[in-house]
Parts: C-alpha cells; structure tokens; sequence
C-alpha cells in the first residue's frame, strides 16, 4: 500500500482563495515539484458546525468523480487540527474574474461553459450526484481556459437534504427557494441562471435585499436588457431553463442539442477568443 501523504512531503506555496471552512493554497509535491491546490479545512469548525458528514460526502463525491470539467481530487490526509485536500491545480483562476473583467462573455465562450457544464452535469447525475451549488465563484479555469467545476461542499447523492440559506439566493431555484422537494432539476435551472449571467454580467433575478430576489425567482420576473446584444437563440434558451415547473426544464442533452449552443460552443471546450 502507498505511504499515507503528510504536510512534510508538500512545499506551501501562496494563499489562493479562502472560503467559510477553509483556505486553499497553491503547493507542490517537494520530489516530483507536481503543482497542486492545497485545502486546509479546521476540524474544529467541521465540529462546530457539525459539518463530518458534508465534508465526507464532498470527499467520496469528488474523489469519485473523473471528468475533464470536473476538479480533481487526488487525496488527502490530516493531522490533529486540520484536515487537507490535494486537489488539482486549475491555473486560470475563477470564470468569475474573467466575467468581472470583461463586464459579459461572448456568445461563443458562454456557449463553451454552458456546454461543459452541461456536459459536466450529465456526468453528475448519470452518477446520482446533484452539485446544487453551481455559481461563477465554484467554476474554475484551467490553462487553456476549460471550465472545472469546484468545490463539491453542497453537492449531495440525490437526496433531498435541505441546504440552509448562506451566500447569495441568486442562483436558487424556485423549488428551492419554496423549500419544495427537489432533484437535479435545479442544476439545469442554474445553468439558465449562469448563462444570462455570462451574456449581461449579472444574474436575471438581482435585486436590493434578498427578500426581492426570493420574490423575482418565484414569480420568473425575468427581462432581457437591450444592451448588450444577446442573440435571440440565447434567449430562447435561457426561457426554457428559467422554467417554474422543474419538469418543464430543458433536460440537458436538449441543452447540448440547442441550436445556439451547437452554433456558437467550441467542441474542444476551450475557446479561446
Ligand atoms: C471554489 C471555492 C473553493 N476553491 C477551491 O477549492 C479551489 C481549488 C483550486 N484549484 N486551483 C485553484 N486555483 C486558483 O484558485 C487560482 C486563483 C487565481 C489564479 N490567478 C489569478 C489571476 N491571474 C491572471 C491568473 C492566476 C490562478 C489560480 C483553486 S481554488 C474554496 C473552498 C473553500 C475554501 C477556499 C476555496
């Protein structure tokens, strides 16, 4: 059997980002100098938020999972406060920053992320796997710019545990928001959420308090500035995913067969212009 991995085989690198439960470095394995994302979780806020049983599902879900827009977790270990994810690297930061900097994405890279994460999601619930927390902060770029999914912390295995309200509601979907049943129907509703957001900068439900966005979801108060100029397959697409009925969704593979996204998603999923 292979040596459990420790601390003394990582050289730590500089802080990448830092979420409620934890912080993630950049590191490299000291022999191989094999660059990898470090994730120091504290044991004693898994204990005080009686988080064990998230953390072990986020651990089984994403060390299961092996897909090209999925991130990577290749192991972990722990000592007596911490516990730590060797996760893999993704060198473009977050889409976020690509969507912030740009103000909106084209249609040819919204098309690509849409499709990859379609693609991705399939992936996921072909394995019962719902991530229920698909937002721009979650999604990273690697370096040629293929999206990967992060940060499986809120996916569960298709049951339907309730997800308490932290972070933004923009990305909720109605089913959610009314604490109704849900199933992976909600991710598909996210996506239509992500790709108005790539396309205007913003999601479609933004509003001043929370209370507003709760009510703009429920009610689909959903409208389409005239700038910047999305094509009319987008917004078709969109509609069809901003559906109250979760049954009325667009399933993915309707998604991936969309005359927008076949016209405008680069096959490779990179799409670098
Ligand atoms: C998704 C949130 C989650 N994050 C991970 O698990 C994360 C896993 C993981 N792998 N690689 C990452 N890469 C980066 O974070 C990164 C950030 C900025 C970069 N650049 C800045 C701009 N520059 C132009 C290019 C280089 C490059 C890489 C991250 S984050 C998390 C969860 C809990 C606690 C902290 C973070």
């Amino acid at each position: 059997a292979e040596k459990p991995w420790s601390l003394a085989d990582f050289e730590i690198g500089r802080p990448l980002g830092k979420g409620k439960f934890g912080r993630v470095y950049l590191a490299r394995v000291a022999k191989s100098h094999f660059v990898v994302a470090l994730k120091v979780i504290f044991k004693e806020q898994i204990e005080k938020y009686k988080l064990h049983h998230q953390l072990r599902r986020e651990m089984e879900i994403q060390t299961s999972l092996r897909h090209p827009n999925i991130l990577r977790l290749f192991g972990w270990f722990d000592d007596d406060e911490r516990i730590f994810l060797i996760l893999e690297y993704a060198h473009g930061g977050e889409l976020y920053g690509l969507l912030k900097a740009n103000g909106h994405l084209s249609e040819q890279q919204a098309a690509t992320y849409i499709s990859s994460l379609s693609q991705a999601l399939a992936y996921c619930h072909g394995k019962c796997v719902i991530h229920r927390d698909i937002k721009p902060e979650n999604l990273l770029l690697d370096h040629e710019g293929r999206l990967k999914i992060a940060d499986f912390g809120w996916s569960v295995q298709s049951s339907n545990k309730r997800k308490t309200m932290c972070g933004t509601l923009d990305y909720l979907a109605p089913e959610m928001v009314e604490n109704k049943d849900h199933d992976h129907a909600v991710d598909n509703w996210t996506l239509g959420i992500l790709c108005y957001e790539f396309l205007y900068g913003s999601p479609p439900f933004e509003a001043e308090s929370q209370k507003d966005t709760f009510k703009r979801i429920v009610k689909i108060d959903l409208s389409f500035p005239d700038t910047p100029n999305v094509s009319s397959e987008a917004k078709n697409l969109i509609s069809q995913l901003l559906v109250k009925d979760p049954s009325k969704r667009l399933s993915l593979t309707k998604i991936m067969q969309h005359p927008w996204i076949v016209k405008n998603a680069d096959p490779k999923g990179v799409c670098l212009f």
